[in-house]
């Protein structure tokens, strides 16, 4: 006969049932209330009008976090054909068109119903800068009808503007920054190194710089609880292209019709215009009188003496502060890790020389014979970069060398600590998603509170939790326990 099981008895049996109906309520509850919601997303859109060239960014980030702290991400970019919008200056309303192509894929990446709530920004860098100095009426101009044109976008567009240098170079060093998750937990902070057509910025913390000996070069932020006295300096006319108008103005000071530049390949021979090359505030005023209309450049691939043509556009004769870095500009001492982008990524990514772990004097032979390589090979070997572009690196080389070592007082020892970088988590490095944080309030002046526990581990507690008051309750109800028959049994 089988024997009946004392388990078997309608109140343990009631007492299971009711009590594993309770964990499992207990858990759904638990976890559908907490669940984080279906992914929504809010946009930001940014307009780098740069001296070379425009770019659009898309930023997103996850909608359903208090305010708006979740990760900011740039989902697309994408480059706007042509020159950058302060070249539109005798045809204003081209300027405006041009923005629309890059616009039109803005509307198609930024889902419909995110459209009107959508900010869209405009900063314009040193090329609108440059002609802000030169006609402050075409560049008036020029912003009318980049504005007329983002006005008509479905998107709710916040207004066109120039930035100072001293916002680009803060925005791109909070970039860098809030990419890498430094700010939030409080790291030591990567300084940022950024090369313009037109201006270069640096910008980094050192711990003897609190700003009141160049008070101008100071940006105190209070972000995520933590203060920073960050030091930046924008160097107006010291972006490659500007730079490189300030070595040929030098080598056609004395107005001849040929120059013979060692910063260019031998067997590059390009006829050019004085008033073209002279066209700018950074060469204007050495202009050599009675110039011919052209000068005939020839290359010459001689890297020393690009060097020393390189350097001679640096000013190191006075300092009125402890230390400066150069043309009288007062810089602390360099301290910490930097990221170097825009142009300092693009130049040294092409000439294979972003490993910063490469000996200087390794990089100075590379671009020795690099310099010296004939303009035909050179273009031989590289048949789909741009012509423009593939003359120039050569003397770009030099210059971001001269830069950064002459310049800025980077050594042997410190060069190392600089990164040449592109994107950070798919982001890229530059002032754009900077400038939106700041101005959508995303980066809080205090560290959010934050639920103690993740998600995940919520749930397993209360998981773990209830099971455990079941078996108690259960233990609990001993008394009631039918007893077990202990008698051995009889067959
Ligand atoms: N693929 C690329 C894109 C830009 N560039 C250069 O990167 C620089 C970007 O400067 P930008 O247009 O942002 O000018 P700024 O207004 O920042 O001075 C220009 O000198 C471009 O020629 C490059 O060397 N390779
Ligand atoms: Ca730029």
């Amino acid at each position: 006969m089988k024997e009946k099981n004392p388990w078997h008895t309608p109140v343990t049996i009631i007492i299971t049932v009711i009590g594993v109906i309770a964990i499992v309520a207990l858990v759904t509850v638990a976890v559908l209330q907490n669940r984080p919601l279906a992914q929504k997303y809010k946009y930001g859109i940014v307009l780098d009008a740069g001296s070379s060239h425009t770019a659009l960014y898309i930023y997103e980030w996850p909608a359903e976090k208090d305010n708006n702290t979740g990760r900011v991400e740039q989902t697309h970019s994408c480059k706007v054909k042509g020159p950058g919008i302060s070249s539109y200056a005798s045809a204003p309303s081209r300027a405006g068109e041009s923005l629309r192509d890059c616009m039109q894929e803005a509307k198609l990446r930024v889902p419909g119903k995110r459209h009107l709530e959508t900010p869209l920004y405009l900063g314009a860098t040193a090329g609108m800068r440059l002609l802000n100095i030169e006609n402050s009426s075409a560049s008036d101009v020029v912003f009318h009808a980049v504005e007329e044109a983002l006005q008509k976008s479905p998107f709710s567009f916040q207004g066109a503007r120039i930035l100072s240098g001293q916002e680009e170079g803060a925005f791109g060093w909070v970039t860098v920054n809030y990419l890498d998750d430094r700010l939030k937990q409080g790291l030591e902070t990567t300084g940022a190194l950024d090369l313009g057509g037109a201006s270069t910025q640096i910008s980094f913390v050192s711990d003897n710089f609190d700003g009141s000996e160049s008070p101008e070069n100071a940006v105190a932020f209070r972000l995520y609880g933590n203060d920073y006295n960050l030091y930046t300096h924008s160097f107006l006319c010291y972006g490659k292209d500007q730079a490189l108008r300030m070595v040929l103005a030098q080598q056609t000071q004395s107005g001849p019709g040929t120059i013979l530049d060692p910063c260019f390949h031998p067997g590059y021979n390009e006829t050019k215009n004085y008033s073209v090359l002279y066209d700018s505030p950074c060469v204007s005023d050495r202009k050599p009188q009675g110039a011919p209309a052209t000068f005939t450049h020839l290359g010459k691939g001689n890297f020393s003496q690009c060097l020393d043509v390189v350097k001679s556009i640096f000013n190191f004769t006075y300092c009125r502060y402890s230390q400066c870095s150069f043309n009288g500009v007062f810089q602390p001492l360099l301290q910490g890790p930097f990221g170097a982008f825009s142009a300092y990524y693009f130049v040294m990514n092409f000439l294979n020389l972003t490993d910063t772990s490469i000996p200087l004097d390794t990089v100075r032979k590379k671009l020795t014979s690099y310099c010296s390589t004939p303009w035909d090979q050179i273009k031989q070997q590289h048949p789909d970069v741009k012509v423009k572009y593939l003359a120039e690196y050569c003397f770009s080389g030099t210059y971001i060398l001269t830069l950064l070592t002459e310049g800025y007082n980077f050594t042997s020892e410190s060069y190392p600590n600089i990164k040449f970088i592109k994107k950070i988590k798919g982001s890229d490095a530059g002032w754009t998603l900077g400038y939106m944080l700041n101005l959508t309030n995303m980066i809080p002046a205090e560290a959010p509170d934050s639920p103690p526990l993740p998600h995940a581990g919520y749930v397993s507690i209360v998981t773990v939790i209830a099971i455990l008051l079941f078996v108690l309750f259960i233990l609990s109800l001993r008394p009631l326990w039918p007893r077990c028959s202990k008698q051995p049994q009889i067959i």
